[in-house]
This record gives C-alpha cells, sequence and structure tokens, in this order.
C-alpha cells in the first residue's frame, strides 16, 4: 500500500486531547483540499476507525476551531484498537472508506498503534505531536504544550495571592505522568521555591532544606510545584511528610488536574499546529511513512517513528539549574 497514490487522507485525533488539536485538524483538511486530495475525519481516535465512524471534510467543515481547544473529532484511549482483532477490523473499514493513508495526531501511545497497524497492514501513516505533556522525541514542542503552560501559571499566579495573604506553603501538582517538563518551566515562570519533576532524585529532606533556607532570609510564602509523576508518593504525602516535619507550616495543596488540558490554544500552538499538520500531508504524498512530523530549532523536520516513540527528550540541566538560583 505504501506506493499508492494518495487520493484520500484520514486524519484522527488519539490519546489525551491538547489545546491546538483542531488548529492542526484544519490545517490538514484544508492542505488536502490545497493538493486537490479528499479528506476524511475519523472519530473518537481509533474507535471511529474500528466502529465505521468518520466523516467527509472540506474547509469549511474546519472553520471557526482554529481557536478552540479540545478536538472537533473527539479523541479516545481505544482497548479494541491494542487487540489485532479490533485493527483488522480498524483495515476493513479503511479499504471500505478508500482511506489510502493516516494523519495521527497524538501521543507515544497513539504512534505505537499506528506502527504496529502500519507493520500488519502496510497503511502509511504520518504522526503529529499532539500531547500537552511534551513529552515526544523529534520535535522541540508539542502541540498543546505552550497553552498548558500558561494555564499553569496563570493558576499559580492566583494561588501566589492567596499563599502571600495567608502566609502559606502550596503544594501545587501539575499534569505529567511520566514527564516533567510541565512542572519544570512553569515552576520557573511562576516562581517556585522548589518543583519536583519524575526525571530527577528528589527527597522530602531537600525539598525541607529549601523552605528552610527561604524562611531563614525572611520568606513567609512558598509554592512548590510538583509534576503529577513524580517519584515521592504524590503530592498529598509529600505535603503530609513536610507537615510531619514542620508542624508550624499552613499548607495547602491544590491539584491543576484537567483544566490544563483545556482552552484555547495559544498563538505558539496553533501556529506548530498548522505547520505541522501541512508537513504531515506533504509527507504522505511526498511517499514518507512511519514519520512524526515535528519542530527543531523553528524548522520543520521528520523523525523516524520507532525514534519518536522510544528515545525522550533530556531535561535541560540549564534550566535546572536556573530553578535552584532563583530560589535561593
Ligand atoms: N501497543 C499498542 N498497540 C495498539 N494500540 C495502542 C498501543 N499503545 C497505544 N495504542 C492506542 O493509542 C491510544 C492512545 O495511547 P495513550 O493512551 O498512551 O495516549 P497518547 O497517544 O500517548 O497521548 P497522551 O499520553 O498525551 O494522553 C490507546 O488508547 C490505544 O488505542
Ligand atoms: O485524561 P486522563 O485519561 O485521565 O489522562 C491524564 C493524563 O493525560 C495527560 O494529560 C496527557 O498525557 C497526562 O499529563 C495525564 O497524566
Ligand atoms: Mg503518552
Amino acid at each position: 500500500m505504501t506506493k499508492t497514490t494518495i487520493k484520500k487522507i484520514g486524519v484522527l485525533t488519539s490519546g489525551g486531547d491538547a489545546p491546538g488539536m483542531n488548529a492542526a485538524l484544519r490545517a490538514v483538511v484544508r492542505a488536502c483540499k490545497y493538493y486537490e486530495i479528499a479528506s476524511i475525519g475519523i472519530m473518537h481516535g481509533y474507535e471511529g476507525l474500528i466502529h465505521d465512524d468518520m466523516i467527509e471534510l472540506g474547509p469549511r467543515d474546519v472553520k471557526n476551531i482554529i481557536n478552540q481547544g479540545g478536538t472537533f473529532l473527539k479523541t479516545a484511549r481505544s482497548e479494541e484498537f491494542r487487540t489485532k482483532e479490533g485493527r483488522q477490523k480498524a483495515y476493513e473499514n479503511l479499504k471500505k472508506n478508500d482511506i489510502d493513508a493516516l494523519v495521527v495526531i497524538g501521543g507515544d501511545g497513539s504512534f505505537t498503534g499506528a506502527n504496529i497497524f502500519h507493520q500488519e497492514f502496510d497503511v502509511p501513516f504520518i504522526g503529529v505531536p499532539g500531547t500537552i505533556d511534551n513529552d515526544i522525541f523529534g520535535t522541540d514542542y508539542t502541540i498543546g504544550y505552550d497553552t498548558a503552560l500558561n494555564t499553569v501559571i496563570e493558576a499559580v499566579d492566583k494561588l501566589r495571592d492567596t499563599a502571600t495573604s495567608h502566609n502559606r506553603v502550596f503544594f501545587v501538582e501539575v499534569m505529567g505522568r511520566d514527564a516533567g517538563f510541565i512542572a519544570l518551566n512553569s515552576g520557573i515562570a511562576s516562581g517556585a521555591q522548589d518543583i519536583l519533576i519524575p526525571e530527577q532524585k528528589d527527597s522530602v529532606e531537600d525539598l525541607c532544606n529549601s523552605l528552610e533556607r527561604s524562611e531563614e532570609t525572611g520568606k513567609k510564602s512558598s509554592i512548590v510545584v510538583i509534576a503529577e509523576g513524580e517519584q515521592l508518593g504524590g503530592v498529598y504525602e509529600i505535603a503530609k511528610q513536610v507537615q510531619a516535619r514542620h508542624p508550624e507550616y499552613d499548607i495547602r495543596v491544590t491539584v491543576l488536574g484537567h483544566i490544563q488540558r483545556g482552552g484555547s490554544p495559544t498563538c505558539q500552538d496553533r501556529v506548530l499546529a498548522s505547520r505541522l499538520g501541512i508537513a504531515a500531508v506533504e509527507g504522505l504524498l511526498d511517499h514518507k511513512t512511519n514519520l512524526m512530523a515535528g519542530i527543531r530549532s523553528n524548522k520543520v523536520v521528520f523523525t523516524p517513528i520507532d525514534e519518536a516513540i522510544k528515545k525522550h527528550n533530556e531535561i535541560d540541566e540549564e534550566l535546572i539549574k536556573v530553578a535552584n538560583i532563583l530560589s535561593i
């Protein structure tokens, strides 16, 4: 199937939604029109392939969505697609709808699914990294990450107001079950006293030392940003352990949760999504497959999907240093 002339591209969004997925969808649909091929939107991620839930899309069908969070196509974490039978059904529906290739907008799991599907049925695909976590190798930024960061700092700025008024210590949990990019960058931008991420070995003792150090120099309230995937047992457990060592601290915990996944995408996410959506279509028309379109040093690049899935962007040590120096 790889060398078939592509006349119709199917596009889906899969995994956790991310602000900017709609802008990517819009770009895919309009690029298809520009290159005079058809596009079809597959609903609910891989579920829509399995259950033949798809809609033909033209340029006007994706109007007024560039500014909207969520995903017009809906998304899902499809258990059935993890099975051979589920993927067989997906392939049959793909043939039935004359779809020649796929654009998969999602995260590492979605790319893994597409890769297995390709190995089994030789369906060409290109991945577009849409996840707030920024945990995908081969791109400096994933779609949704910048918006999520801005949502976090807006929330933490508000928490700072009340923390300061009451002389409190706030522990704020942000998303990132495996990655600390949101925590590290939002923590720096919101002036956190400490930032705990899964990629770093932290301890409650070090955290207490940091809080005590700032207290000694006159600090009356603090914000600690903690990534969801941090290894010390979760934000409530960390707060409990700090409270045990410092009964005098007035501690509060805030879990920002799914608020981080919503909202109108930032300019950066809209532009990124627009560029990558077009690149994915152009790549497929150029008979590229099993690649992810990403952005590196502000240039569109393609990375083998295996690398995008298996390799990891390292946490930038310079950012750790910045966070440490500024929390003096
Ligand atoms: N090994 C696999 N085989 C088949 N399908 C898979 C596999 N891994 C993931 N998928 C499919 O991809 C979907 C999305 O994967 P996952 O839930 O890991 O999210 P993601 O794409 O990594 O996005 P995010 O991490 O941002 O939420 C899964 O629900 C499943 O349908
Ligand atoms: O919406 P769900 O299925 O609870 O998933 C939450 C997870 O999805 C993400 O938002 C994106 O991968 C993670 O940061 C978070 O751990
Ligand atoms: Mg993932």
